[in-house]
């Protein structure tokens, strides 16, 4: 099939020069450095965004701080709820846009840009709207024994904690960008975004968008740049809380900066080496396909992803015959492309990363399918599978965030569980099997922040997500990120 035509309103955002969008406007770059956006389909260069230099962080963050103390904190909660709705709601109405914007500068086929990035984009929107009026304190009777003979009473009371910086990474920049944008619109903080710089555009057109919803200039800003811009952001003392999501490497130094620079909270949502776990009764068919289509949807560059598959001997042969024979139906091709689900890697340093785990799985002998680079524009690579021969095999340990997934046979439940928890990561599992009785046994064995029973990356907004140990701090989604973006409160009270 042919490509899909790209609408004019995409080519008219694309043939520019960004800069960043503070206090409800584009903000110019002051043109001393900029950054191209290049197509990992075709590696033509699509766009430019200016990088943010001391002067623009230090604008879209005095800009969140006068909305955090203004307009934001004068909008009800009832009304932040109905602003996120009409937002959702204006995602909708310009979703192909949002998508095509999406595809291309990520790689991601047209397909999983409309669904994930774009309908889950409107509803963690609505989800969070729901949550603007739900957020409550407790009332609490003192129990001290000196208070004997006294009339107290105590509550406490949930406070927007300010101005959020949220660091995006390049995967679903503007679905990942929502959840930390929506969570702190309605809790009543307000928001600096930084993008990463190889998807810049969705989020500045989803700031645009939220002007015409009728969001107050200065409660949603973004800036563009690179890690240095990020690193300015997270230091400023008007930051209350970081939320950032990207490689443990980097968000290990986030935190501490952040830490160091002003005590400032932090949420990190890191990297991942996911387990998936076939016990001996699996349904295979079940499995695999739930195997290929989370540990290759993106090109397997999802933090959730499952990398490692340690299956029951009993039954790896068999599972590996069905994943080599189900991935020639995976289609590869151009994103744009209707009738494609697997498009290139996303950026070049990724793609050299992927290339270099899969040489080095290559020169071991482990390759059983697919991991060829393929001889066109664009940074495209077959998916792969991998035989392991041990639990400390280097595809087996580091996370490559690419469409490598490694399978290895076990025996026995203890062993297996070691092998699991010997990660310094602790993101998620997922066990494929319907004797509940070893499935419940094994949950709280496994340390991770999400055990899947029969599917792998399946997220809610309303469930809890993130990771233990190298996985990072703090949960995204339910009503723990209430804790997260807002002070807790307490009065106490004689009468
Ligand atoms: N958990 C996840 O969802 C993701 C994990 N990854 C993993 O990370 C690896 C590297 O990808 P990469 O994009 O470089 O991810 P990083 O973790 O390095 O970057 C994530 C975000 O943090 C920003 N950043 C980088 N350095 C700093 C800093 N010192 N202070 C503040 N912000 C900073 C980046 O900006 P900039 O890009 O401009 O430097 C980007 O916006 C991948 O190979 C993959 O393994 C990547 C994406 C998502
Ligand atoms: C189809 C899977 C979509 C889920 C993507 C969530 C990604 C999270 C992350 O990589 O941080």
């Amino acid at each position: 099939m042919a490509d899909i035509n790209i609408l004019p309103a995409v080519h008219a955002f694309l043939n520019k020069q960004h800069g960043h969008f503070i206090d409800g406007a584009a903000r110019p770059g002051d043109g001393t450095r900029a950054i191209d956006v290049v197509d990992p389909a075709t590696e033509r260069i699509i766009a430019g965004v200016s990088v943010a230099g001391s002067a623009d962080v230090d604008a879209a963050v005095a800009s969140a701080r006068g909305a955090f103390r203004g307009t934001w904190a004068q909008t009800l909660p009832y009304q932040r709820g109905v602003l996120l709705n009409r937002l959702a709601d204006l995602v909708d109405a310009n979703a192909e846009e949002l998508a095509q914007l999406e595809t291309l500068c990520s790689g991601k086929s047209i397909h999983l840009s409309r669904m994930i990035d774009v309908g889950q984009t409107a509803i963690f929107l609505r989800y969070f709207a729901g949550w603007a009026t739900k957020i409550t304190g407790e009332t609490i009777t003192p129990s001290m024994p000196s208070m004997q003979g006294e009339q107290y009473t105590a509550f406490t009371r949930r406070e927007p904690i300010g101005v959020i910086g949220a660091i995006v990474p390049w995967n679903f920049s503007m679905m990942i960008g929502t959840w930390k944008i929506a969570a702190a619109l309605a809790t009543g903080c307000t928001v600096v975004v930084k993008p990463s710089e190889f998807t810049p555009l969705t989020l500045l057109r989803l700031a645009e968008l939220a002007i015409e919803a009728g969001i107050p200039p200065g409660v949603f800003n973004v800036v563009n740049g690179f890690g240095d811009a990020g690193q300015a952001l997270i230091e400023h003392p008007d930051i209350a809380k970081v939320s950032f999501t990207g490689s443990s490497a980097t968000g290990s130094r986030v935190g501490q900066a952040a830490m160091a620079a002003n005590l400032t909270r932090c949420t990190l949502e890191l990297g991942g080496k996911n387990a998936a776990v076939l016990l001996a009764d699996v349904n295979v068919d079940g499995a695999v396909a739930g195997l290929m289509q989370t540990g290759f949807v993106h090109q397997g560059q999802v933090c959730a992803a499952p990398e490692r598959v340690f299956v029951h001997r009993s039954r790896i042969d068999e599972v590996l015959d069905k994943m080599s024979g189900g991935l020639p139906q995976l289609k590869i091709g151009s994103p744009l492309d209707e009738s494609v689900q697997f498009g290139p890697i996303a950026n070049k340093p990724q793609f050299d990363k992927v290339l270099g785990y899969l040489d080095e799985a290559r020169r071991l002998g482990q390759i059983c399918h697919g991991g060829r680079r393929l001889e066109r524009p664009g940074y495209f690579v077959e998916p792969a599978l991998v035989r392991a021969r041990s639990a400390d095999d280097v595809l087996m340990r580091e996370e490559t965030f690419g469409p490598i997934i490694s399978f290895l046979p076990f025996d026995d439940e203890d062993e297996l569980v070691g092998w699991i928890n010997a990660s310094p990561y602790g993101l998620s599992a997922s066990v494929w099997s319907n004797d509940l009785s070893r499935v419940f046994r094994l949950i709280p064995r496994i340390q991770v922040g999400t055990v899947w029973i029969n599917m792998h990356t399946f997220l809610d907004p309303s469930v809890p997500f993130g990771g233990s140990k190298g996985s990072g701090i703090g949960r995204e989604f339910g009503s723990a990120f209430i804790d997260d973006y807002t002070e807790l409160k307490s009065v106490i009270m004689r009468y």
